[in-house]
């Protein structure tokens, strides 16, 4: 039988510092997030930054924690239930950090009579500390507990046509009775160095993002073109004019360079050039979760009211959307209707 495997990235247990820090460990000591050699990576995250941010972390999850809980976990729960609904096969869910791991999400999988898994990464656009991070330690579960099972990792979607639609349509929807002068796209920022790292040509990559528009191999797991593109199909979807929308990368950590422009910066920089209507759309995320409920809806907001804006809007992410379920529902099923692959 065939199953599926959605994960996303992970909470911590409660918005209290000690949960904080235990989920802020495993997370930036994973070699795909912060990728430095591990003596400097034990130095940088436990001497330095889990003896900082925890608290200053759980005050923000504080804020935005539901009494169901996490809001990533209770929304991406929500979807998978929808999902299930739909599709005749089992559908688990699992987080990449955190309690629910993907060895119980396959272990679940196994135990309903599971042998081959469509392992769906919940990220529309590849990035080493996304989706090759879910990946590389799928695989390497498999083969330490699973090594029957069969796996097929869903690539990133950011390009697909049919999810253009709906990230589209949800936009539009969100939108219809919102005041706006100008759309901001804020995707998750990520290191320079990521994107040079995961450039298969060795070559491409500018960063500056003039290399984005010049067709290469490289996209197929270049971050920043396919944040680009994600911005480009939905404003020509919507039919957003040239100077009324715009993009920019958001949660930096650490001094190294990031992907600009920052969000933040770019906020303040149009709310000082007299923008007094603004909305946001964050689409490196599928749920909605502190970066969106707090930094960009609690913390942009203010910094847009500050500059003089009057009305910010942001747009939730797809959620449980009824068409994203829908979608998700269709892929599955796509992929299920192929035949079992045998040794
Ligand atoms: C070096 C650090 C980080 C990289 C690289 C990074 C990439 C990255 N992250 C997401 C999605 C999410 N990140 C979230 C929280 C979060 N991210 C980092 C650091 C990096 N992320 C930190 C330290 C945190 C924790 C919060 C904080 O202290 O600021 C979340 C929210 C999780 C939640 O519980 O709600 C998401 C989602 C993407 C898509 C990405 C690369 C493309
Ligand atoms: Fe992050």
């Amino acid at each position: 039988m065939k199953g599926v495997l959605l994960v996303n990235l992970g909470s911590p247990e409660s918005p209290e510092p000690k949960d904080v820090k235990k989920y802020l460990g495993e997370f930036l000591m994973d070699e795909r997030v912060i990728d430095v050699p591990l003596w400097a990576r034990n130095l940088l995250v436990k001497g330095i930054i889990l003896n900082t941010r925890p608290k200053a972390s759980a005050a923000a999850y504080k804020k935005i924690w539901w009494e169901e809980g996490s809001p990533l976990i209770v929304l991406s729960e929500r979807l998978q239930n929808k999902v299930q609904e739909q599709v005749e096969y089992p559908v688990a869910l699992a987080m990449r950090y955190g309690s629910m791991t993907i060895k119980k999400g396959f272990q679940e999988l196994v135990d309903k009579g599971v042998k081959e898994v469509l392992l769906f990464p919940l990220y529309p656009q590849f990035a080493m500390a996304t989706t090759e991070t879910i990946t590389v330690l799928a695989e390497e579960i498999r083969q330490d507990y699973f090594p029957n099972l069969k796996i097929e990792s869903v690539p990133a979607f950011y390009n697909k046509p049919d999810y253009i639609e709906v990230l589209a349509n949800s936009i539009k929807k969100h939108l219809a009775d919102k005041k706006y002068d100008h759309i901001l796209f804020s995707y998750h920022g990520v290191p320079e160095r990521h994107i040079k790292k995961s450039d298969v040509t060795k070559s491409h990559c500018k960063i500056d993002g003039s290399c984005c528009v010049t067709p290469s191999k490289a996209h197929e797991y270049c971050y920043k073109h396919q944040c680009l593109e994600v911005t480009r199909l939905v404003a020509e979807k919507l039919q957003f004019k040239g100077g009324t929308f715009s993009t920019s990368f958001q949660s930096r950590l650490g001094f190294d360079p990031w992907l600009l422009p920052y969000t933040d910066r770019t906020i303040e920089r149009l709310g000082k050039q007299g923008i007094k209507n603004m909305a946001i759309i964050t689409p490196a995320f599928v749920s909605d979760c502190l970066e969106t409920l707090e930094e960009i809806a609690m913390e942009g907001k203010e910094i847009f009211h500050e500059m003089g804006g009057d009305h910010f809007t942001t747009v939730p992410c797809l959620n449980d959307d009824a068409e994203w379920v829908m979608l998700l529902s269709k892929w599955i099923k796509t992929w299920a209707e192929q035949p079992i692959k045998v040794n």
